[in-house]
């Protein structure tokens, strides 16, 4: 098997990742993806178009591979499937984080306060001292500020806590780090406190590496990771992006929009899976990075098949069209019909757009 993201001389845990597709749409010799090294990564492709199920992909892979441990953002829910046996994935549904793993800079923004203003500054003080949200409370309730900060603090911190996101016994990232993969279910959650989430256990795995706390090498999995960026949990990527390598910490950040995506994720991925994609902002996005050794440009060379990707690898300096392999586990991601077709299960068919049949 050709394994894409090493050089062929250098052995390890692979995932299988599917199969070469040819330029005439035949099927290929199987092919894999190195996950013996942390690799970063981003799987783009507009809406339906199979980024979900990639993803799904990797994770299986993972949990199969000796000495990562796979760990997926799961916003929309859809990955539940990665419990079913042989991956037996834990999914942690509407996680909860200790206030104080956030770190006090990020509280202001996380409240959308401005860090130098009374109301965000008071915020990011109390955030230093206390330990959890009630003292943050407490301690906002006695500060030397006039009433109207005190007051507006007290109204952003109830607001923190209507989340119910951040608790005494947050999600332990060593109970995160083990051989199978953790799934956090935040679609149960709004925007902000998902974010915190994120942040704490993107910085968690990172920080854990750095002091050799976990073995297993963490590989953070993130579906819509334009929700993500641009938010309280950016800086904790943007580390594990530019600087996750040393420790051992792979990144895999999958969105529709990587125009929403900052530069830096684009150009410092050293993998870029690229599913279909027709929006001119989004192609721009990706053919900003094209790679010297691409020899046609990008635009031309995007896959228009369901499940088909273009693979970029800055490792061996390759490209590769590749056919994604069908799911081992249940792929949560089937889009839902209105009226199923005679005989069909309902409601949960995997449908496809008609211009996105697989070949
Ligand atoms: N390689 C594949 N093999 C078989 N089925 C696939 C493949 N890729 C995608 N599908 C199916 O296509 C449908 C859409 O895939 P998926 O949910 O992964 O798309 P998406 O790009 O993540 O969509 P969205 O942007 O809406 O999240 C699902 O029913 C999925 O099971």
């Amino acid at each position: 098997m050709h394994v894409i993201g090493r050089d062929a001389d250098t052995g390890g845990p692979v995932c299988n990742l599917g199969t070469y597709r040819a330029r005439d749409g035949s099927t290929g010799a199987p092919v894999g993806l190195d996950v013996n090294h942390p690799h970063a990564a981003v799987v783009v492709g507009k809406r339906g178009s199979g980024k979900s199920h990639t993803l799904g992909v990797v994770a299986e892979g993972l949990a199969r591979a000796e000495g990562v441990a796979p760990i997926v953002v799961d916003p929309m829910g859809v990955f539940s499937g990665l419990e079913a046996a042989p991956i037996d994935g834990t999914v942690h549904h509407d996680p909860t984080v200790r206030a104080s793993s956030l770190p006090p800079s990020a509280w202001p923004d996380l409240l959308g306060l401005d860090p130098t203003g009374p109301v965000g500054s008071l915020i990011w003080r109390v955030a230093a001292e206390a330990d959890s949200l009630a003292e943050m409370q407490s301690e906002v309730a006695d500060a030397d500020s006039t009433a109207a900060t005190r007051r507006a603090a007290t109204n952003h911190l109830a607001l923190a806590d209507s989340w119910d996101v951040f608790g005494q016994d947050g999600i332990a990232v060593s109970d995160l780090c083990g051989p199978t993969p953790d799934i956090l279910g935040l679609s149960g959650m709004d925007e902000r406190p998902a974010s915190a989430v994120v942040r704490v256990v993107a910085r968690g795995v990172y920080e854990a590496r750095i002091e050799s706390t976990v073995d297993h090498l963490p590989w953070l999995l993130v579906d819509e990771a334009h929700a993500f960026v641009g938010g309280v949990a950016e800086p904790a990527l943007r580390t594990i992006l530019t600087r996750g390598r040393a420790p051992g910490v792979g990144l895999v950040l999958a969105t529709q929009r990587p125009s929403a995506l900052p530069d830096v994720a684009v150009s410092q991925a050293d993998l870029r899976i690229v599913h279909r994609l027709t929006a001119g902002p989004d192609v721009s996005a990706m053919a900003a990075a094209d790679p010297t050794y691409l020899d046609s440009n990008l635009a031309s060379r995007l896959p228009r098949k369901l499940g088909c990707a273009l693979v970029i690898d800055d490792t061996t300096e390759s490209v590769h069209d590749v056919r994604v392999r069908e799911r081992d586990t249940p792929d949560g991601g089937a889009t839902p019909v209105a009226v199923p077709e005679h005989g069909a299960p309902p409601a949960s068919a995997p449908t496809h757009d008609a211009s996105e049949t697989m070949e």
